[in-house]
């Protein structure tokens, strides 16, 4: 009998949101008159109604969350942790929610717009290679690096920008979180690599966008528009 896969993903909304503005944090504002994260979460939800939701949030904001996810009859089942000081604390803190032998996601409260198929593609490879797995999509811009004394350009083509979800087997990903924070760490494969875990490429998409700044704010709502008609 095969067995079933046990598959839960953490989705870390306890930052602050300072860059974007707004009288709330990013993760709370309106998108399509709906909280950015109700869209985050369902994202998963609708993906596979199975999997176990961690959302972790600041300790500041559960009342607040609560409150919206009554006022907008939220009921998609999740278990809410609390944030930590910095990116890497707040997924620790969602790791303690889950056993050795899952497999587990990590993504962005901030990014709304991950579908299903990116979803899915993410976990069915790091369930069937048992590696970590993270989605990438192209450089368009040309690159330069700062040299100190000036700058030289930099080969695009051997570049990736990398998103989330980010999917691992979750024992390995608890171990790599115990080994301890470093200041370099900017995302969970960074994390995982450093304690020696092999990192897999998977094609991302350019709609899953992180919602960073007012501008990506802005353009929210269009997003949202694009992909419910598609
Ligand atoms: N202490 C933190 C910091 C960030 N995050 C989450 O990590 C994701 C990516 O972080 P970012 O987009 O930088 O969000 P903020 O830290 O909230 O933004 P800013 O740096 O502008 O304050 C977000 O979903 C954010 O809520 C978190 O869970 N805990
Ligand atoms: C995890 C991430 O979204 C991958 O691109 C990114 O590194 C988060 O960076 P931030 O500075 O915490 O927003």
């Amino acid at each position: 009998m095969i067995p079933e896969k046990k598959q839960s993903v953490i989705i870390v909304a306890g930052g602050k949101g300072l860059r974007a503005g707004g009288e709330l944090p990013k993760q709370f504002q309106p998108i399509g008159g709906e909280p950015m994260l109700t869209h985050t979460i369902k994202a998963f939800y609708d993906y596979d109604y199975r999997i176990r939701i961690v959302v972790v949030l600041p300790e500041e904001a559960q009342l607040l969350w609560s409150q919206l996810c009554e006022e907008h009859r939220f009921s998609v089942p999740h278990t809410v942790v609390p944030g930590g000081e910095t990116r890497f604390h707040s997924v620790k803190n969602g790791l303690e929610e889950i056993s050795a032998d899952e497999i587990v996601g990590v993504h962005d409260g901030a990014r709304p717009f991950v579908t299903s198929g990116l979803i899915g593609r993410c976990f069915d490879t790091a369930f069937e290679n048992q590696c970590g797995v993270i989605p990438v999509v192209d450089e368009v811009n040309s690159v330069r690096q700062l040299t100190g004394t000036g700058s030289r350009m930099v080969d695009r083509k051997q570049l990736k920008l990398v998103q989330t979800p980010q999917v691992f087997p979750a024992g390995e990903l608890k171990k790599s979180y115990e080994a301890g924070f470093d200041p370099s760490f900017t995302d969970d494969a960074s994390v995982a690599e450093k304690w020696g875990m092999g990192i897999q490429l998977v094609e991302g998409e350019v709609t899953n966008i992180k919602i960073t700044t007012p501008f990506d704010m802005a353009l929210a709502d269009y997003y949202y528009q694009l992909m419910a008609n598609r």
